[in-house]
């Protein structure tokens, strides 16, 4: 079982989630580094990305009715790394300079590849993500999912499947670098729940490796 390290190692926190006794040994691993990015260059990824990314509004189906994503979000990657995710099948977007110099800095960082990049913006505290896990097929049994956020700061809860008691909390601040691999996907959701007083948008990255 590989396992990926930054290898910046100042300052990184990981949190080792409960799993069953048949994954110990890949284990599900969350890592964080709040300074992965310096300040001064997450404001500059956050302007160039506000204005350069595709955003799109997005639909769901729930019991039968059309609603929109309470976020923007846009998808790019390689030309083959097609996802499917909210029952939809998403064809990336060729790569823009910025999403690129982020995803070449992960891959030295992180010493694996990714082929593309989910892309969210949380206009303000009224956006959010709901409860889920990056557990689709096209990521594979054990896939590592970087996630940048950049803008405002949002929480960011994480909630066993079969034992919601289990829960852990994070703060997921501007520049910083948030890693969920080993069997994370398997036995955990995660969510971004809405902050009715937070009137700043933020926008976050999850890079990852659509296998083909
Ligand atoms: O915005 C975040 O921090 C989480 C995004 C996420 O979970 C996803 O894109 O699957
Ligand atoms: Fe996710």
């Amino acid at each position: 079982m590989q396992q990926f390290d930054l290898n910046l190692s100042s300052g990184v926190e990981q949190i080792e989630l409960p799993v069953d006794d048949e994954h110990r040994k890949e284990g599900a691993i969350v890592k964080f580094q709040s300074d992965y990015l310096g300040p001064q260059q997450a404001i500059d990824f956050y302007n160039k990305l506000y204005k350069q990314v595709d955003w799109q509004k997005e639909t769901l189906w729930i019991f039968g009715e059309e609603r929109l994503v309470p976020r923007l979000v846009a998808w790019y990657g390689d030309p083959e790394a097609e996802y499917r995710y909210s029952g939809k099948l998403h064809k990336p977007l060729p790569w823009i300079r910025p999403l690129q110099d982020i995803k070449e800095q992960l891959e030295q960082t992180l010493g694996c590849c990714f082929n593309s990049v989910l892309c969210n913006l949380y206009r303000d505290g009224s956006d959010s993500m709901g409860w889920h896990a990056d557990d689709e097929r096209e990521l594979g049994s054990n896939p590592v999912i970087a996630s940048v956020s950049l803008g405002a700061k949002r929480a960011f809860h994480l909630k066993h499947k079969k034992n919601p008691k289990l829960r852990h909390k994070m703060s997921l601040t501007s520049g910083s670098l948030l890693v969920m691999q080993g069997a994370t996907q398997k036995f955990w959701l995660h969510q971004v729940p809405k902050e009715p007083k937070i009137t700043e948008a933020r926008i976050n990255l999850t890079f990852r490796k659509v296998i083909l």
